[in-house]
């Protein structure tokens, strides 16, 4: 919780923003992964496979990449979001909700909205927000105090604001939303307070709710009893406990079971799906009062657009005690299926430190890929001590997006190497928006920490090529039809690597850490590489205030 220094909505007009904007249609948003002109959301289109088509900036020019120009926003703190362009006009988000509209070729701003935050807000891990999403000729904004807002794309001034969940209780937003027809998606994050996770959707013209699929059930969240992960290494559960618990004390603990959902879903339109990773189970490490499976904590669950109804989901960790959310955003892709043939799959990247290759029917597990980043002891259960575990609570792949390129059939995954040790300790649920860990994960300080970005075969689960880096990464990948991968680290540096091999090929200084993922779009003839320069929080990344866009010279 934080006393927060936005006290007023207010939209500031900087210059009148030229009659540019055309209204995102349904089509357009259909079409935005052969779109080379606009960037129209977070994750570049329903499909979240970051992948940008057009290729002027390629492998055999990317060196002489330069910065275009630089933004800079009011707010020096993390920075997650991923720049969305419009018809030329740049929409980027801040922590603590602010919105800019820019010139998408020469950095100017429109408009700048500052939210009003409410009394209380609640995040685990930064004030953080991860971009809009648009539609017809309004951009959607989820809040800190669990608000879903729309704006005037024109103006930036506010249309409706609607409550999402209750920030008392610890429900608060990061994410990107995602509009599909007429309606805005969006989860909610709280996994580490104690919250009953949710996608619900929403009018696009009044806010008005529409659904809400609980990421929780009421009954039967025990599920099957499982006693191994999606790998097929055991958990160590005392399964006999476990259902003793239940009977002894009921399934009341289902308000409280977590399973946020705090990243963008991946839409479906052939089969009207919304498909959306849940984080992990409420309290994190001390799972002796939540006995079960905890259905649908770490898990990847597939809903109908329509009604919110469930269809399928598929668990990587029953009854999670490291805190190991499924989060980063699925994408959908065609896969090689059981029989070799290819067949509409969906991946997922995981803090477990594996690419996960889904029939996307049915949820079922084709395949997982190889450890991208080392495991050891797993599944050590925490102890009131504290004991050592591979990965550590942040992954493997964290929220990071990953990127998916047709020409190399490679994922592209950003991972975290930090070894900790997993404490556990007996803690009733505080109530309010407290912090629920139940005990605590800690970096063990005589360790090394690294990053690895990872290009991972989704036919064969094999790697790829990898390239290490000095530090964890979080902020996700950006992939090319030019042959290109871009990431960035935490030390400034924003880089370039062949798509095929992995050889570093061009790389910049931004002077923050690059924490977000990059976006690319096209305008009067010219490609440009968009990327914030802003720092993480939960990683303690050198801060900033930046949005650096690169061009050609
Ligand atoms: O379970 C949740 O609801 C939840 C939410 C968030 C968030 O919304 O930022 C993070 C996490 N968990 C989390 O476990 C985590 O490691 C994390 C890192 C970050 C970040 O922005 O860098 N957010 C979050
Ligand atoms: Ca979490």
């Amino acid at each position: 919780q934080q006393e927060v220094l936005n006290r007023a909505t207010t939209t500031t007009t900087t210059a009148q923003m030229p009659d540019v904007l055309q209204p995102v249609t349904q089509e357009r948003l259909d079409s935005s992964w052969r779109n080379t002109a606009d960037w129209l959301s977070a994750n570049g289109s329903y499909a979240q496979t970051r992948y940008y088509p057009g290729a002027q900036i390629n492998k055999g020019n990317v060196s002489r990449l330069k910065p275009a120009f630089i933004f800079q926003t009011a707010l020096n703190e993390s920075m997650e979001t991923a720049p969305v362009v419009v018809d030329g006009i740049m929409f980027i988000t801040t922590s603590f909700d602010h919105v800019y509209a820019l010139d998408a070729a020469t950095g100017r701003e429109f408009w700048h909205y500052t939210h009003k935050m409410g009394q209380i807000i609640t995040f685990c891990c930064g004030p953080n927000n991860r971009g809009v999403a648009v539609s017809g000729g309004r951009l959607f904004l989820g809040t800190l105090d669990s608000k879903l807002i729309a704006l005037d794309a024109k103006t930036g001034n506010l249309l409706w604001e609607t409550q999402i969940g209750d920030p008392d209780l610890g429900y608060s937003e990061t994410m990107a939303p995602v509009v599909v027809d007429d309606k805005v998606l969006i989860g909610t994050n709280g996994g580490e307070y104690g919250i009953r996770g949710f996608v619900k959707a929403f009018d696009v013209g009044t806010g008005k709710p529409l659904w809400t699929f609980y990421t929780i059930p009421e009954t039967g969240q025990e599920g099957v009893w499982a006693t191994k992960d999606a790998t097929g290494r055991d958990l160590h559960r005392d399964i006999d406990a476990e259902k003793k618990q239940l009977a002894d004390k009921g399934g009341d603990f289902y308000k409280t079971l977590g399973g946020g959902v705090w990243m963008t879903p991946a839409i479906d339109r052939a089969t009207n799906t919304a498909i959306f990773a849940v984080g992990n189970p409420s309290p994190d490490l001390y799972g002796a009062i939540r006995p079960g499976d905890n259905l649908y904590t770490d898990s990847l669950v597939a809903i109908d657009l329509n009604t919110g109804q469930y269809k399928w989901h598929y668990q990587y960790i029953p009854h999670d005690v490291w805190d190991l959310d499924a989060v980063s955003p699925p994408i959908l892709i065609d896969v090689r299926g059981p029989d070799g043939q290819m067949i509409p799959g969906v991946i997922e990247a995981g803090k477990t430190g594996h690419v996960y290759v889904h029939d996307r029917k049915t949820g079922h597990l084709i395949r997982f890929s190889e450890a991208m980043i080392p495991q050891e002891n797993m599944w050590t259960l925490p102890t009131p001590e504290g004991a050592r575990m591979l990965p550590g609570a942040n992954g493997g792949v964290e929220w990071s997006p990953m990127a998916f390129s047709p020409k190399t059939r490679l994922a592209y995954a950003a991972n975290l190497h930090q070894p900790m040790t997993y404490q556990v300790e007996e803690t009733p649920y505080p109530g309010g928006s407290k912090l629920w860990l139940g005990g605590a994960f800690k970096v063990i300080p005589s360790e090394a920490q690294w990053g690895k970005l990872v290009a991972v075969n989704v036919d064969t689960g094999k790697i790829a090529w990898s390239f290490k880096t000095d530090q964890p990464l979080i902020g996700g990948v950006l992939a090319t039809a030019g042959g290109l991968v871009f990431n960035g680290e935490g030390n400034g540096y924003f880089r370039a690597f062949d798509a095929a091999t992995g050889k570093k090929l061009w790389e910049f200084q931004c002077g923050a850490g690059v924490n977000a993922p990059a976006t690319s779009y096209m305008l009067n003839g010219k490609q440009y590489v968009a990327v914030a320069a802003g720092g993480n929080t939960q990683l303690d990344y050198k801060r900033g205030n930046a949005i650096i866009v690169f061009a050609l010279p």
